[in-house]
């Protein structure tokens, strides 16, 4: 990349904030600011959504074939810069280069899949049940979206909704995370460069994040809103979202279980373990938060993960050598180091890490602990680090039990070496998600989301567009 974008994106071109404001983006590796990035108002907020209203009907009447071949295109230059943009990941998230590469390919999928997806949006034609008239579904764009993305996947995130919404039709307000906002803004300029017209794509990143979402949700042009963040900050959107009763993507908090019974393959439990827990160095929604492992097999599980952990290369980001980056900021390490020393004063013991490294930047050591206490809270809110809490339970029910005993529900993983058990724990776990016998889920081409305070909707596969159209029925008389 040429250079780095440090103004809003607004109807095809880079903006400064109405009232001159920016604020920095820090290394989180160093703590040093990297970049000053203009400050979205209530006033740029309501200007990029006079973009995104002006654009759609133009975009939504698009031949699906040309929103197709545009998001293809965006697919192939994303491939093309995949490099540069890691970097700049890693530059701003602290993520190590190889989760940035990783992300990156997750990433550009998206844009392939709703490629594909565009031209595929079928309706329904039946014959009503009286045999008196036709019943016609037609499906079309749900209209202006605005789109909050989190800082741990600053371009994943943001390709997860982009694509399937510009597949539908619809055109969008993106409000990235303010730690990350520069990978959005690349790729708002790459979407331009893919041939994504002037107003489809709108990127407004904010420190007052709150007053900008708000005002974008309570204008009446706004018709949808897909977020990914914290139940917390989720809880508070889909209040301000009920205003004008907008359609709602929620993708929420989780607090994943990792189920192993004896009867798994220990060697492929630690693999899956690995990538569970430590894929983005834990900060992840889908992270592996608690391991619940059949007491006969515990104390093995452990020591090899311990193993496995204690191996691992904590450094900057953009170290080739890095396996675990810095965390994304002083909030998040210092979260996850409180969470550790509470479940070690209530008991645990950590067999690796437990504490921060003296180094400057916002680094945590791999760290597993083991003996952790039921009512300590690093079983029940989401760590966000690479911390794996380790408990023990005696039969299939117990491990049922404890996996559901949250009010969570995005993804649970399973390993067994028994498949009907691990379709018959499957169906139990009260998650949108299993991983059975497999340490990641996510797929650009599978439905993901969670239930009970996990969220709503699902992104990603056939369903993911579903979630940014509106079935019209038609009732015809012939
Ligand atoms: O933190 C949650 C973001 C989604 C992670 C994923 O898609 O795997």
């Amino acid at each position: 990349m040429d250079r780095t974008i440090t103004d809003l994106y607004i109807n095809g071109k880079a903006v400064p904030a109405s009232d001159g404001g920016r604020f920095d983006v820090l290394d989180p590796a160093t703590g040093k600011v990297i970049a000053s990035v203009a400050d979205g108002t209530v006033a740029d907020a309501i200007a990029a959504v006079d973009a995104a209203a002006a654009a759609a009907a133009q975009w939504a009447a698009t031949a699906p074939r040309e929103r197709a071949e545009t998001l293809r295109r965006a697919f192939v230059l994303m491939t093309e810069r995949a490099e540069d943009l890691a970097r700049l990941i890693t530059l701003e998230n602290g993520k190590s280069l190889r989760d940035a590469r990783g992300e990156m390919a997750y990433a550009a999928e998206f844009f392939r899949w709703y490629a594909e997806e565009a031209v595929r949006s079928a309706g329904v034609v039946t014959t009503a049940p009286s045999g008196q008239n036709r019943i016609l579904v037609v499906r079309q764009p749900v209209g202006v979206c605005v789109l909050v993305t989190p800082w741990n996947f600053p371009a994943a995130m943001a390709t997860r909704k982009i694509g399937p919404a510009l597949a539908a039709g619809c055109t969008v307000v993106l409000k990235p995370a303010s730690d990350t906002p520069l990978t959005a803004l690349a790729l708002a300029g790459l979407l331009a460069d893919a041939g994504v017209p002037a107003g489809v794509v709108n990127v407004v990143p904010a420190r007052r994040s709150g007053e900008v979402v708000s005002t974008m949700l309570h204008d009446p042009r706004v018709r949808k809103l897909s977020f990914t963040g914290s139940t917390e900050v989720g809880r508070v959107l889909l209040g301000e979202a009920a205003d004008q009763v907008i359609n709602t993507s929620m993708e929420l908090g989780g607090n994943a279980p990792f189920l192993v019974f004896a009867d798994a393959d220990l060697d492929a439990a630690v693999d899956g373990a690995m990538i569970a827990k430590m894929r983005n160095a834990g900060e992840a929604c889908t992270a592996a938060n608690r391991f619940y492992v059949e007491t006969s097999v515990a104390a093995e599980f452990s020591r090899r993960l311990a193993e496995r952990m204690s191996a691992l290369r904590l450094g900057p980001g953009s170290d080739e050598n890095t396996e675990v980056g810095p965390l994304v900021n002083e909030a998040t390490v210092s979260k996850v180091d409180s969470l550790v020393r509470e479940a070690v004063a209530a008991g645990a013991t950590a067999l690796v890490g437990g504490r921060r490294p003296s180094q400057a930047g916002f680094y945590y050591e791999p760290t597993v602990l083991c003996d952790v206490r039921p009512g300590s809270a690093i079983l029940h809110e989401e760590i966000f680090g690479p911390v794996a809490p380790i408990v023990t339970f005696d039969d299939e029910r117990e491990a049922i039990e404890l996996a559901n005993d949250t009010e969570y529900g995005l993804v649970s993983y399973v390993y067994t070496g028994d498949l009907a058990r691990g379709l018959r724990v499957s169906e139990a776990l009260e998650a949108g998600m299993v991983g059975l016998n497999r340490g990641l889920v996510s797929d650009p081409a599978a439905p993901f989301g969670g239930v009970k305070q996990s969220g709503l909707g699902r992104e990603g596969g056939h369903e993911g567009m579903l979630d940014y159209l509106e079935s019209k029925y038609i009732a015809v008389q012939w």
